[in-house]
């Protein structure tokens, strides 16, 4: 299966701080990793750099088999918005716009006409488990909720790699189980990757690999079994 997404040899330091101390790493299409690690052990800097946010100070990042990282910020930004998708641990909504707007939002950033890029994103609302919940703001919704118009938001632009920082992070057990279901769920029906950080090993257990960082460098590496 072809690579959609790949690190070589990354390296970034912060002054004295080596963050990622040479870290290869490969996604697929419909593969989904999950990074483990201690804290500051650098897995948020690798999430960064691979979605083109942090510039690694040696190594490359590539998207389809182009080289990214030395890209322009306007292209980067652009890049970004069409191919990627992204989800946080605290939502992240648009407190004055309805879900299912917050939800439309990266087409409508692209120049999408309001009316089309609502009605892509509805289609989203009912296997996330929203259908009814479209009017809402985000004040309106709980917190697994709004993770979900996230995942929506994340996947309404049929991006190439969603990425998520520590999307259950704010969540109680059981809805962090529910939400990581329809994140890798949904994710892999679009055909996506997923790139996840994660501190909780049932979470990461959901997906189809997970990566242990320790010291900005690839400490394990493991297999599920894919059902
Ligand atoms: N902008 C920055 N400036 C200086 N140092 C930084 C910066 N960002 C990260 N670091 C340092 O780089 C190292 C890796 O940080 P990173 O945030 O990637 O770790 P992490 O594994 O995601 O941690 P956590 O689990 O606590 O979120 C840490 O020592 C951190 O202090």
């Amino acid at each position: 299966m072809s690579t959609v997404l790949a690190g070589h040899g990354l390296v970034k330091k912060y002054g004295s701080t080596t963050a990622l101390a040479g870290v290869d790493v490969e996604v697929r299409k419909r593969d989904s990793l999950a990074i483990m690690g201690p804290s500051g052990s650098g897995k948020s800097t690798l999430l960064h750099t691979l979605a083109g946010i942090i510039r690694p100070d040696e190594g490359q990042v590539q998207l389809r088999g182009e080289r990214i990282d030395k890209w322009g910020e306007n292209r980067l930004s652009a890049l970004r918005r069409k191919r990627f998708g992204f989800v946080f641990q605290f939502g992240q909504l648009l407190p004055e716009l309805p879900a299912e707007e917050n939800a439309a939002l990266p087409l409508m950033l692209e120049g999408v006409p309001r009316k089309d890029a609502v009605a892509r994103a509805r289609r989203w609302f009912a296997p996330l488990g929203l259908e009814g919940l479209e009017q809402r703001r985000p004040g309106q919704l709980s917190g697994g909720q709004a993770q979900r118009v996230a995942i929506a938001r994340a996947l309404v632009a049929e991006p190439d790699v969603v990425f998520a920082d520590e999307p259950t992070g704010a969540l109680d057990q059981r809805t962090s189980t529910e939400v990581v279901q329809l994140l890798t769920f949904a994710t892999r029906e679009t055909g996506a990757a997923l790139v996840m950080v994660t501190h909780d090993a049932d979470v990461a257990a959901h997906c189809d690999r997970v990566l242990q960082v320790r010291d900005g460098r690839i400490s394990g590496h493991s297999h599920f079994t894919v059902a």
